[in-house]
């Protein structure tokens, strides 16, 4: 911005200082005025900040309703008001106002209504999760339901340990008790006592409230760290908080899409059944909604501010929609910096966008339609790379893509392929499959496991399905222990989704999307495969340590050869072992292993993956120093091998030493 040149250091101070004029910093801020309102936000201690009871602090600077007047065209606004970024000049008032989807409020509301206004004394604590993509209107949607429905909003937000000496800990947990706390322990022993007062005392009364009003909900979005490195130490204290609460807790999380989905770790499936904790999963802002909003915006600015700022046309808006990802903040930020007159190099970049769009769809020469979805990608990049938001994908949703490509029909002018070749004709795809694996944040070989292990209920046809076997196994190829594997994995993800695309007629053409309909996706059976032949050739190693032969070759030579031998001098692990891996168990019924569905937010790596690779060993390979009684949980250890062998009436015959 020119702002930020030496000679206008008031105009910088001004853009942001307004929204925090509420109030008085205590000391010169070191972190710009954000900070002044975080340390006005926060109350000295944790039993202040229960005194308060309308919604307070925010990890981002988010005035509270009562500051702000609704900036409605043709309202009176002060100076301040106007200094205000977009996001909070144009925050929604209403639930009208929201671009979330109608359903995903009522659902929030319908909870709330169930579990505050029409709570039965008795009833035990309740806990609702907000989830979904950044910016797509999570705390928004809550904070304008809370107000809807008459209730206060008490949130947490994490101290900053600077903040709390020893003397503060002290005092508040007694003076005799003996600290040998680390800060981010503290920062969970405040949270505790936080929860515990949240939830025993009421709302100070002010002269003049009425005392009829006491409902509340507790908001958690700021989750103290220490809570990420142990889950369990959160998960003790939401138990005992579901036993004592008399209000509603309720979490947003945002999602993630690095793996270590943070949903996943601090409320694991066991822990949402245990303590019935209502998940409602946001989706990103619908394009519609966010045109609508971008519009009027636009609109009111135009009318307002026209000095200050350049009105973008509707192409521009569209391109800021596909750049933000459905991140509302996101684009009203983008879209407040690309108007501003000030910002040159944002005005250069828009109107050079814009120019060379058009000229270089109409140099192509090509329809309207067949234009809007060539251009689409090159400016994806472009926007992304400039203003754009981080565009990952679930792996569930990147799958799908694939599955279920969609096309769009050749034109008529486009060159047809020669007669020979007419069985591979197919209309343009309108994706980039190297994109989608790129986006889903997996490997090209773990993008290559979920794509084989699903596909074949995509297809109708079985020529196809052979055609599409036949490019997984040379994707399969490209991925093998090569020194240049990790290259290679991109070839193979696009020689795999591409292969699969391909092979499928009955996706074709754009006219022709037929194929299965939805199925569920699961998880690859190789995960647990994998795992079970580690610990086979572990376990092998180990109990069979004096042959002195690799796992594999006791495995598949020599166990089999003992299972039909008899030997009483063997121990009954290694008895167990060996009919369990030496011989193939027919006489019990031989299924195929349980699919395990793949969620619409799974990471693509499971848990005990992640487990392993952190020994160091890149094969996530245990140890093969472990002794023979240190055996993997899924091996049959001594006393359930005897339980096997009872069961099964195995029979080792005497040994006969003839
Ligand atoms: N029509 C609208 N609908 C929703 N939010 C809007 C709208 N107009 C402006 N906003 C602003 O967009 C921002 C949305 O952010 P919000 O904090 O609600 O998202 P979130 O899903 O909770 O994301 P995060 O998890 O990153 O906090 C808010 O600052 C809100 O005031």
């Amino acid at each position: 911005m020119s702002g930020s040149g030496p000679g206008r250091p008031a105009e910088v101070a001004e853009w942001l200082a307004p929204p925090f004029d509420d109030f008085t910093p205590v000391k010169p801020l070191r972190g710009g005025p954000g900070r002044g309102r975080r340390q006005k936000q926060r109350a000295p201690s944790p039993v202040a900040e229960n005194s308060r009871a309308t919604a307070p602090p925010r990890k981002r600077a988010k005035p509270c309703a009562v500051d702000l007047p609704c900036a409605k065209p043709g309202r009176s606004r002060s100076q301040a008001q106007e200094d205000l970024p977009w996001v909070e000049r144009y925050r929604p008032e209403t639930q009208n106002d929201l671009a979330v989807q109608k359903k995903k409020i009522e659902e929030v509301e319908t909870w709330l209504k169930m579990h505050i206004l029409q709570r039965q004394p008795k009833q035990s604590g309740s806990i609702l999760l907000l989830t979904g993509p950044p910016g797509c209107g999570k705390t928004a949607t809550l904070q304008i339901l809370a107000r809807d429905l008459g209730l206060q909003v008490q949130e947490w937000t994490n101290p900053l340990s600077s903040d709390f000496t020893k003397e503060d800990l002290r005092s508040m947990f007694g003076h005799d008790s003996n600290f040998h706390t680390f800060p981010s322990q503290a920062q969970a022993a405040l949270f505790q006592d936080f929860l515990l007062r949240a939830n025993k005392y009421n709302k100070l009364q002010m002269l003049g409230e009425s005392s009829e009003n006491d409902k509340k909900l507790i908001l958690i979005e700021d989750i103290p760290n220490q809570f990420y490195r142990d889950p369990g130490s959160l998960h003790e204290i939401l138990r005992s908080f579901i036993r004592s609460s008399r209000c509603p807790l309720v979490f947003i999380i945002s999602d993630n899409f690095s793996g270590d989905s943070n949903q996943g770790s601090l409320f694991p499936a066991e822990i949402v059944q245990e303590l019935c904790i209502f998940n409602i999963s946001f989706k990103p802002v619908a394009p519609t909604n966010m045109m609508k909003v971008l519009n009027r915006i636009a609109t009111a600015e135009a009318s307002m501010n026209r000095e200050k700022n350049y009105t973008l046309d509707k192409t521009s808006l569209e391109l800021l929609c596909r750049g933000c990802s459905g991140d509302i903040r996101s684009a009203i930020n983008s879209l407040q910096f690309s108007s501003m007159k000030d910002c040159s190099l944002e005005k250069e970049f828009w109107s050079k966008k814009k120019k060379s769009s058009t000229i270089k769809c109409e140099e192509a020469g090509v329809s309207k339609e067949r234009r809007k979805s060539k251009c689409d990608t090159s400016e994806d990049q472009e926007i992304q790379a400039i203003g754009g938001r981080d565009a990952s994908i679930f792996l569930f949703h990147a799958l799908g893509k694939i599955i279920y490509c969609k096309r769009e029909a050749v034109s008529e002018e486009c060159p047809h392929l020669p007669a020979h070749l007419a069985e591979h004709r197919r209309d343009t795809l309108l994706i980039q499959p190297e994109d989608i694996v790129e986006k889903s944040h997996v490997s090209g070989s773990t993008f290559n496991l979920y794509l084989h292990q699903n596909y074949v209920d995509f297809f109708s046809d079985i020529d196809d399905v052979v055609r599409a076997s036949e490019y997984l196994s040379t994707a399969d190829v490209l991925c093998s222990n090569w020194s240049t594997r990790l290259v290679m994995e991109s070839y193979s993800a696009s020689v795999a989704t591409r292969g699969v695309i391909h092979s499928n007629t009955s996706r074709a053409f754009a006219q022709q999307q037929g194929g299965k309909g939805f199925r569920p996706l699961h998880k690859p059976q190789w995960f647990l495969i994998s795992k079970k032949y580690r610990e086979n050739c572990l376990a092998a190693k180990s109990l069979f340590s004096s042959f002195c032969l690799p796992p594999e070759c006791l495995q598949t030579e020599l166990l089999p050869y003992l299972a039909v031998l008899a030997n009483p001098m063997r121990n009954q692990a290694q008895i167990a072992f060996i009919q369990d891996v030496g011989r193939l168990p027919l006489k019990r019924h031989f299924g195929r292993l349980q699919l395990e569905a793949l969620g619409d937010k799974d990471p693509g790596m499971p848990e005990l993956f992640h487990r392993d690779g952190a020994d160091g060993d890149p094969e996530g390979l245990p140890s093969s120093q472990s002794s023979g009684s240190d055996l993997p949980g899924s091996q049959p250890q001594p006393i359930t091998a005897q339980a096997i062998l009872e069961e099964e009436e195995l029979r080792i015959e005497e040994y006969d030493s003839d």
